[in-house]
Protein backbone atom coordinates (compact mmCIF):
# COMPACT_ATOMS: atom_id res chain seq x y z
CA UNK A 1 0.00 0.00 0.00
CA UNK A 2 1.29 3.58 -1.14
CA UNK A 3 0.44 5.06 3.04
CA UNK A 4 1.95 8.39 3.45
CA UNK A 5 0.92 12.25 2.95
CA UNK A 6 -1.73 12.98 0.26
CA UNK A 7 -2.91 16.48 -1.45
CA UNK A 8 -6.39 16.60 -2.39
CA UNK A 9 -7.60 18.80 -4.69
CA UNK A 10 -11.11 19.75 -5.57
CA UNK A 11 -12.50 22.63 -7.63
CA UNK A 12 -16.36 21.90 -7.85
CA UNK A 13 -19.20 23.26 -9.79
CA UNK A 14 -19.87 25.95 -7.53
CA UNK A 15 -16.39 27.88 -8.35
CA UNK A 16 -16.22 29.28 -5.69
CA UNK A 17 -12.28 28.56 -4.73
CA UNK A 18 -9.85 25.26 -4.96
CA UNK A 19 -9.60 23.33 -2.21
CA UNK A 20 -6.47 21.69 -1.30
CA UNK A 21 -6.48 19.32 1.51
CA UNK A 22 -3.50 17.64 2.85
CA UNK A 23 -4.42 14.16 4.62
CA UNK A 24 -2.21 11.56 6.15
CA UNK A 25 -3.58 8.35 4.18
CA UNK A 26 -3.26 4.73 5.25
CA UNK A 27 -5.10 1.04 4.93
CA UNK A 28 -7.20 2.30 8.68
CA UNK A 29 -7.19 6.32 8.27
CA UNK A 30 -7.60 9.09 6.59
CA UNK A 31 -6.10 11.84 9.12
CA UNK A 32 -6.41 15.40 7.66
CA UNK A 33 -3.99 17.82 8.50
CA UNK A 34 -4.62 20.92 6.65
CA UNK A 35 -6.11 22.62 4.27
CA UNK A 36 -6.11 25.69 2.07
CA UNK A 37 -8.84 27.45 -0.38
CA UNK A 38 -7.07 29.48 -3.19
CA UNK A 39 -9.20 31.67 -5.32
CA UNK A 40 -10.36 31.40 -8.80
CA UNK A 41 -9.46 34.80 -10.87
CA UNK A 42 -12.79 36.21 -12.34
CA UNK A 43 -11.53 35.85 -16.05
CA UNK A 44 -10.78 32.14 -15.30
CA UNK A 45 -14.45 31.89 -13.59
CA UNK A 46 -15.97 33.55 -16.33
CA UNK A 47 -14.52 31.58 -19.48
CA UNK A 48 -15.07 28.42 -17.09
CA UNK A 49 -18.85 29.66 -16.82
CA UNK A 50 -18.95 30.24 -20.74
CA UNK A 51 -18.15 26.77 -21.29
CA UNK A 52 -20.07 24.98 -19.26
CA UNK A 53 -23.34 26.53 -20.44
CA UNK A 54 -22.29 25.61 -24.00
CA UNK A 55 -20.51 28.44 -25.81
CA UNK A 56 -18.84 27.81 -28.10
CA UNK A 57 -14.64 28.34 -27.74
CA UNK A 58 -12.30 27.70 -30.21
CA UNK A 59 -9.57 25.07 -29.72
CA UNK A 60 -7.10 27.80 -28.76
CA UNK A 61 -9.27 29.00 -25.76
CA UNK A 62 -9.60 25.97 -24.63
CA UNK A 63 -6.07 24.56 -24.70
CA UNK A 64 -4.95 27.97 -22.60
CA UNK A 65 -7.97 27.51 -20.20
CA UNK A 66 -6.81 24.48 -19.78
CA UNK A 67 -2.47 25.23 -19.11
CA UNK A 68 -4.13 28.66 -16.84
CA UNK A 69 -5.94 26.29 -15.04
CA UNK A 70 -3.24 23.86 -14.49
CA UNK A 71 -0.82 26.46 -13.39
CA UNK A 72 -3.67 27.78 -11.04
CA UNK A 73 -4.14 24.30 -9.18
CA UNK A 74 -0.21 24.24 -8.90
CA UNK A 75 0.06 27.58 -7.23
CA UNK A 76 -2.84 26.31 -4.82
CA UNK A 77 -0.75 23.25 -3.77
CA UNK A 78 2.42 25.27 -3.96
CA UNK A 79 0.83 27.60 -1.45
CA UNK A 80 -0.43 24.89 1.35
CA UNK A 81 2.95 23.45 0.82
CA UNK A 82 4.74 26.31 1.83
CA UNK A 83 2.22 27.23 4.51
CA UNK A 84 2.66 23.92 5.94
CA UNK A 85 7.17 24.30 5.28
CA UNK A 86 6.79 20.70 3.03
CA UNK A 87 9.00 19.72 0.72
CA UNK A 88 7.96 17.71 -2.85
CA UNK A 89 10.33 14.50 -1.15
CA UNK A 90 7.31 14.59 1.82
CA UNK A 91 4.17 14.27 -0.20
CA UNK A 92 3.34 10.82 -1.92
CA UNK A 93 0.82 12.35 -4.84
CA UNK A 94 -1.56 14.76 -5.35
CA UNK A 95 -4.92 13.52 -6.45
CA UNK A 96 -6.42 16.77 -8.84
CA UNK A 97 -10.12 16.48 -9.90
CA UNK A 98 -9.92 18.53 -11.95
CA UNK A 99 -12.71 21.10 -12.99
CA UNK A 100 -15.54 19.37 -15.08
CA UNK A 101 -16.52 21.80 -17.95
CA UNK A 102 -19.38 19.01 -19.24
CA UNK A 103 -20.37 16.38 -18.30
CA UNK A 104 -22.95 14.31 -20.52
CA UNK A 105 -23.31 10.64 -18.95
CA UNK A 106 -26.50 9.77 -20.83
CA UNK A 107 -25.49 11.40 -24.49
CA UNK A 108 -24.66 8.24 -27.59
CA UNK A 109 -21.32 8.73 -27.00
CA UNK A 110 -21.16 9.25 -22.98
CA UNK A 111 -18.72 12.17 -22.10
CA UNK A 112 -16.97 13.90 -19.32
CA UNK A 113 -14.65 16.26 -19.30
CA UNK A 114 -12.26 17.75 -16.59
CA UNK A 115 -9.60 20.28 -17.62
CA UNK A 116 -6.71 21.45 -16.20
CA UNK A 117 -3.67 20.05 -17.44
CA UNK A 118 -2.31 18.06 -15.23
CA UNK A 119 1.43 18.41 -16.52
CA UNK A 120 1.47 21.65 -15.26
CA UNK A 121 1.03 20.61 -11.68
CA UNK A 122 3.99 18.09 -11.54
CA UNK A 123 6.24 20.14 -13.51
CA UNK A 124 5.75 22.86 -11.01
CA UNK A 125 5.40 20.91 -7.84
CA UNK A 126 7.74 17.89 -8.60
CA UNK A 127 5.17 15.25 -6.87
CA UNK A 128 3.33 12.70 -8.42
CA UNK A 129 -0.24 13.48 -9.46
CA UNK A 130 -2.79 11.22 -9.92
CA UNK A 131 -6.20 12.74 -12.37
CA UNK A 132 -8.51 12.23 -14.52
CA UNK A 133 -10.94 10.10 -12.18
CA UNK A 134 -14.39 9.65 -13.95
CA UNK A 135 -13.31 8.54 -17.31
CA UNK A 136 -12.31 4.83 -16.74
CA UNK A 137 -15.79 4.07 -15.10
CA UNK A 138 -17.71 6.02 -17.61
CA UNK A 139 -16.03 3.60 -20.51
CA UNK A 140 -17.00 0.69 -18.12
CA UNK A 141 -21.09 1.82 -18.71
CA UNK A 142 -21.06 3.99 -15.44
CA UNK A 143 -21.82 7.66 -14.69
CA UNK A 144 -18.50 8.96 -13.82
CA UNK A 145 -20.28 10.37 -11.16
CA UNK A 146 -20.51 10.47 -7.85
CA UNK A 147 -17.27 8.78 -6.76
CA UNK A 148 -17.38 10.55 -3.19
CA UNK A 149 -19.81 7.42 -1.81
CA UNK A 150 -16.89 4.87 -1.73
CA UNK A 151 -14.98 7.48 0.27
CA UNK A 152 -18.19 8.23 2.81
CA UNK A 153 -18.22 4.40 3.04
CA UNK A 154 -14.95 4.34 4.61
CA UNK A 155 -15.31 7.33 6.72
CA UNK A 156 -18.63 7.30 8.18
CA UNK A 157 -20.40 4.33 7.63
CA UNK A 158 -21.74 2.69 11.00
CA UNK A 159 -22.39 -0.68 11.93
CA UNK A 160 -25.75 0.11 13.42
CA UNK A 161 -27.05 3.22 12.36
CA UNK A 162 -28.71 3.82 8.92
CA UNK A 163 -26.90 7.01 7.32
CA UNK A 164 -26.44 9.14 4.40
CA UNK A 165 -24.09 11.43 3.75
CA UNK A 166 -25.15 14.42 1.79
CA UNK A 167 -23.10 17.01 -0.39
CA UNK A 168 -24.85 20.03 -0.90
CA UNK A 169 -22.24 21.88 -3.59
CA UNK A 170 -23.46 23.40 -6.78
CA UNK A 171 -24.63 20.08 -7.74
CA UNK A 172 -25.79 17.71 -4.59
CA UNK A 173 -25.54 13.96 -3.93
CA UNK A 174 -26.47 11.44 -1.32
CA UNK A 175 -24.67 8.57 -0.62
CA UNK A 176 -26.77 5.94 1.40
CA UNK A 177 -24.80 4.20 3.98
CA UNK A 178 -26.96 1.69 5.41
CA UNK A 179 -25.79 -1.46 7.59
CA UNK A 180 -26.18 -4.84 5.60
CA UNK A 181 -26.30 -2.92 1.80
CA UNK A 182 -24.22 -2.31 -0.34
CA UNK A 183 -23.72 1.39 -0.73
CA UNK A 184 -25.60 3.37 -3.05
CA UNK A 185 -25.22 6.83 -4.03
CA UNK A 186 -26.29 9.67 -7.05
CA UNK A 187 -26.70 13.16 -7.73
CA UNK A 188 -30.37 14.66 -6.47
CA UNK A 189 -30.15 17.52 -8.54
CA UNK A 190 -29.22 21.30 -7.69
CA UNK A 191 -27.38 22.30 -4.88
CA UNK A 192 -26.76 26.14 -4.75
CA UNK A 193 -26.27 26.26 -8.06
CA UNK A 194 -29.87 27.66 -9.33
CA UNK A 195 -30.01 29.65 -5.74
CA UNK A 196 -26.48 31.41 -7.10
CA UNK A 197 -27.03 31.45 -10.52
CA UNK A 198 -30.49 33.82 -9.60
CA UNK A 199 -28.99 35.91 -7.05
CA UNK A 200 -26.04 36.79 -9.37
CA UNK A 201 -28.87 37.85 -12.08
CA UNK A 202 -30.74 39.81 -9.81
CA UNK A 203 -28.43 41.47 -7.12
CA UNK A 204 -24.99 40.74 -8.57
CA UNK A 205 -23.79 38.74 -5.31
CA UNK A 206 -22.02 35.34 -5.41
CA UNK A 207 -24.32 33.53 -3.41
CA UNK A 208 -27.34 34.21 -1.00
CA UNK A 209 -25.64 34.32 2.34
CA UNK A 210 -27.07 32.11 4.71
CA UNK A 211 -30.32 32.55 2.83
CA UNK A 212 -31.00 35.71 3.85
CA UNK A 213 -31.96 36.81 0.81
CA UNK A 214 -34.98 33.79 0.53
CA UNK A 215 -35.95 34.70 3.52
CA UNK A 216 -37.39 37.87 2.40
CA UNK A 217 -39.64 36.25 -0.43
CA UNK A 218 -42.15 33.35 0.05
CA UNK A 219 -42.26 29.84 -1.94
CA UNK A 220 -44.08 30.51 -4.94
CA UNK A 221 -46.01 27.01 -4.74
CA UNK A 222 -47.22 26.60 -8.23
CA UNK A 223 -43.82 27.37 -9.94
CA UNK A 224 -42.33 24.82 -7.37
CA UNK A 225 -44.44 22.24 -8.35
CA UNK A 226 -43.99 22.58 -12.12
CA UNK A 227 -40.10 22.50 -11.28
CA UNK A 228 -40.65 19.36 -9.38
CA UNK A 229 -42.23 17.87 -12.93
CA UNK A 230 -38.69 18.03 -14.29
CA UNK A 231 -38.42 14.40 -15.90
CA UNK A 232 -34.46 14.69 -14.62
CA UNK A 233 -36.07 14.22 -10.82
CA UNK A 234 -37.92 10.97 -11.77
CA UNK A 235 -35.39 9.26 -13.07
CA UNK A 236 -34.38 6.21 -11.95
CA UNK A 237 -30.18 5.88 -9.81
CA UNK A 238 -27.64 5.85 -11.08
CA UNK A 239 -28.11 9.30 -12.35
CA UNK A 240 -25.21 12.79 -12.31
CA UNK A 241 -26.14 16.18 -13.80
CA UNK A 242 -24.29 19.31 -13.57
CA UNK A 243 -24.40 22.99 -15.13
CA UNK A 244 -24.90 22.17 -18.46
CA UNK A 245 -28.47 21.16 -17.19
CA UNK A 246 -29.26 22.88 -14.26
CA UNK A 247 -28.21 26.32 -14.82
CA UNK A 248 -29.71 30.19 -15.59
CA UNK A 249 -31.49 28.68 -18.59
CA UNK A 250 -33.37 26.04 -17.02
CA UNK A 251 -34.68 28.65 -14.24
CA UNK A 252 -35.56 31.05 -17.13
CA UNK A 253 -37.53 28.27 -19.22
CA UNK A 254 -39.35 27.61 -15.73
CA UNK A 255 -40.25 31.31 -15.44
CA UNK A 256 -41.96 31.79 -18.68
CA UNK A 257 -44.92 30.64 -17.40
CA UNK A 258 -45.01 33.23 -14.23
CA UNK A 259 -43.98 36.58 -16.19
CA UNK A 260 -43.74 39.48 -12.85
CA UNK A 261 -42.61 37.19 -10.31
CA UNK A 262 -40.96 38.70 -7.58
CA UNK A 263 -37.13 37.71 -7.39
CA UNK A 264 -36.75 36.86 -3.71
CA UNK A 265 -39.91 35.04 -4.49
CA UNK A 266 -38.28 32.96 -7.11
CA UNK A 267 -35.45 32.64 -4.44
CA UNK A 268 -36.84 31.04 -2.07
CA UNK A 269 -38.49 29.01 -4.09
CA UNK A 270 -35.36 27.91 -5.69
CA UNK A 271 -33.98 26.69 -1.76
CA UNK A 272 -36.76 25.04 -1.53
CA UNK A 273 -36.53 23.12 -4.74
CA UNK A 274 -33.29 22.28 -3.46
CA UNK A 275 -34.66 20.91 0.17
CA UNK A 276 -37.78 19.39 -1.51
CA UNK A 277 -36.01 17.28 -4.48
CA UNK A 278 -33.30 16.19 -0.98
CA UNK A 279 -35.86 15.05 1.25
CA UNK A 280 -38.10 13.24 -1.35
CA UNK A 281 -35.09 11.28 -2.19
CA UNK A 282 -33.80 10.33 1.21
CA UNK A 283 -37.41 9.02 1.82
CA UNK A 284 -38.04 7.01 -1.09
CA UNK A 285 -34.46 5.30 -0.37
CA UNK A 286 -36.32 4.37 2.89
CA UNK A 287 -35.04 7.32 5.15
CA UNK A 288 -32.40 7.01 7.81
CA UNK A 289 -31.43 7.77 11.20
CA UNK A 290 -28.90 10.19 10.42
CA UNK A 291 -28.65 12.78 7.87
CA UNK A 292 -24.95 13.92 7.66
CA UNK A 293 -24.73 17.02 5.29
CA UNK A 294 -21.48 18.95 3.64
CA UNK A 295 -20.68 20.97 1.19
CA UNK A 296 -20.94 24.94 1.37
CA UNK A 297 -25.28 24.31 1.28
CA UNK A 298 -24.78 23.02 4.74
CA UNK A 299 -24.08 26.62 5.84
CA UNK A 300 -27.14 27.63 4.70
CA UNK A 301 -29.49 27.72 7.38
CA UNK A 302 -32.69 28.08 5.60
CA UNK A 303 -31.89 25.02 3.47
CA UNK A 304 -31.21 23.38 6.45
CA UNK A 305 -34.17 23.78 8.15
CA UNK A 306 -36.53 23.36 5.62
CA UNK A 307 -34.47 19.97 5.18
CA UNK A 308 -35.04 19.09 8.73
CA UNK A 309 -38.93 19.94 8.77
CA UNK A 310 -39.25 18.01 5.29
CA UNK A 311 -37.18 14.72 7.30
CA UNK A 312 -39.39 14.91 10.34
CA UNK A 313 -37.81 11.75 12.55
CA UNK A 314 -34.19 11.95 10.89
CA UNK A 315 -30.82 13.73 12.74
CA UNK A 316 -29.84 16.29 10.21
CA UNK A 317 -26.56 17.07 11.37
CA UNK A 318 -22.98 18.88 9.55
CA UNK A 319 -20.32 16.08 8.71
CA UNK A 320 -18.39 18.67 10.95
CA UNK A 321 -20.28 17.28 14.21
CA UNK A 322 -18.85 14.19 13.51
CA UNK A 323 -15.06 15.47 13.53
CA UNK A 324 -14.92 15.88 9.14
CA UNK A 325 -14.88 19.20 8.36
CA UNK A 326 -17.65 19.62 5.52
CA UNK A 327 -15.81 22.10 3.34
CA UNK A 328 -12.48 19.76 3.35
CA UNK A 329 -14.40 16.22 2.12
CA UNK A 330 -14.26 16.09 -1.29
CA UNK A 331 -10.67 17.36 -1.05
CA UNK A 332 -9.91 14.74 1.13
CA UNK A 333 -11.87 12.42 -1.24
CA UNK A 334 -9.59 12.82 -3.98
CA UNK A 335 -6.17 12.70 -1.97
CA UNK A 336 -8.26 9.47 -1.01
CA UNK A 337 -8.63 8.39 -4.52
CA UNK A 338 -5.26 9.05 -5.17
CA UNK A 339 -4.25 6.79 -2.69
CA UNK A 340 -6.87 3.84 -3.79
CA UNK A 341 -5.09 4.22 -7.68
CA UNK A 342 -1.12 4.21 -6.40
CA UNK A 343 -2.42 1.37 -4.26
CA UNK A 344 -3.85 -0.57 -7.09
CA UNK A 345 -7.18 -0.26 -5.40
CA UNK A 346 -10.47 -0.01 -7.01
CA UNK A 347 -11.97 3.55 -7.27
CA UNK A 348 -15.60 3.07 -8.37
CA UNK A 349 -18.57 1.70 -6.63
CA UNK A 350 -20.35 -0.30 -9.80
CA UNK A 351 -23.71 -0.46 -7.65
CA UNK A 352 -23.44 3.44 -7.56
CA UNK A 353 -22.12 4.98 -10.62
CA UNK A 354 -24.07 1.59 -12.66
CA UNK A 355 -20.10 0.45 -14.30
CA UNK A 356 -19.87 -2.99 -14.95
CA UNK A 357 -17.05 -3.67 -12.72
CA UNK A 358 -14.63 -2.26 -10.20
CA UNK A 359 -11.82 -0.47 -11.31
CA UNK A 360 -8.45 1.18 -10.77
CA UNK A 361 -9.49 5.06 -11.66
CA UNK A 362 -7.11 7.52 -12.71
CA UNK A 363 -3.98 8.49 -14.81
CA UNK A 364 -1.00 8.90 -13.08
CA UNK A 365 1.95 11.49 -13.83
CA UNK A 366 5.00 10.41 -11.96
CA UNK A 367 7.05 13.23 -10.80
CA UNK A 368 10.00 10.50 -11.06
CA UNK A 369 10.71 7.46 -13.23
CA UNK A 370 10.74 5.23 -11.54
CA UNK A 371 8.12 6.86 -9.14
CA UNK A 372 9.38 7.25 -5.47
CA UNK A 373 9.12 3.86 -3.35
CA UNK A 374 9.73 1.61 -6.00
N1 LIG B 1 -23.16 30.97 4.63
C1 LIG B 1 -23.67 30.46 3.50
N2 LIG B 1 -24.97 30.69 3.20
C2 LIG B 1 -25.53 30.22 2.07
N3 LIG B 1 -24.85 29.49 1.16
C3 LIG B 1 -23.55 29.24 1.41
C4 LIG B 1 -22.89 29.71 2.58
N4 LIG B 1 -21.60 29.28 2.52
C5 LIG B 1 -21.47 28.61 1.36
N5 LIG B 1 -22.62 28.58 0.68
C6 LIG B 1 -22.89 27.97 -0.65
O1 LIG B 1 -21.97 26.96 -0.90
C7 LIG B 1 -21.43 27.11 -2.24
C8 LIG B 1 -20.07 26.46 -2.29
O2 LIG B 1 -20.25 25.09 -2.02
P1 LIG B 1 -19.13 24.00 -2.31
O3 LIG B 1 -17.80 24.62 -2.08
O4 LIG B 1 -19.50 22.80 -1.55
O5 LIG B 1 -19.36 23.77 -3.85
P2 LIG B 1 -18.52 22.88 -4.88
O6 LIG B 1 -17.56 22.02 -4.15
O7 LIG B 1 -18.00 23.81 -5.89
O8 LIG B 1 -19.68 22.04 -5.55
P3 LIG B 1 -19.78 20.50 -6.05
O9 LIG B 1 -19.87 19.64 -4.83
O10 LIG B 1 -21.06 20.52 -6.81
O11 LIG B 1 -18.60 20.23 -6.89
C9 LIG B 1 -21.47 28.61 -2.48
O12 LIG B 1 -21.48 28.89 -3.86
C10 LIG B 1 -22.77 28.98 -1.78
O13 LIG B 1 -23.86 28.79 -2.64
C1 LIG C 1 -19.25 15.43 -13.15
C2 LIG C 1 -18.94 16.07 -11.83
O1 LIG C 1 -17.96 16.78 -11.70
N1 LIG C 1 -19.80 15.81 -10.84
C3 LIG C 1 -19.63 16.33 -9.49
C4 LIG C 1 -20.64 17.44 -9.23
O2 LIG C 1 -20.48 17.96 -7.90
C5 LIG C 1 -21.36 17.24 -7.02
C6 LIG C 1 -21.96 16.19 -7.92
O3 LIG C 1 -21.95 16.87 -9.19
C7 LIG C 1 -21.11 14.90 -8.02
O4 LIG C 1 -21.72 14.04 -8.95
C8 LIG C 1 -19.69 15.18 -8.55
O5 LIG C 1 -18.72 15.41 -7.56
C9 LIG C 1 -18.44 14.60 -6.45
C10 LIG C 1 -17.15 15.01 -5.86
C11 LIG C 1 -18.43 13.09 -6.74
O6 LIG C 1 -18.01 12.64 -7.78
O7 LIG C 1 -18.80 12.35 -5.83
Amino acid sequence: MKSGRYIGVMSGTSLDGIDVVLAAIDENMVAQQASYCHPIPPDIRRDILAICQGQALTLSQLGQLDTRLGKLFADAVLTLMKQQGLSAEEITAIGCHGQTVWHEPESEAPNTLQIGDNNQLVAATGVTVVGDFRRRDMALGGQGAPLVPAFHQALLMHPVERRMVLNIGGIANLSLLIPGMPVRGYDTGPGNMLMDAWIWRQRALPYDKDGEWAREGTVILPLLQQMLTDPWFARPAPKSTGREYFNLGWIEQQLSHFPGVAPQDVQATLAELTATTIAEQVLLSGGCERLMVCGGGSRNPLVMARLAAQLAGTEVCSTDEAGLCGDDMEGLAFAWLAYRTLSGLAGNLPAVTGAREESVLGAIFPANYPPRGH
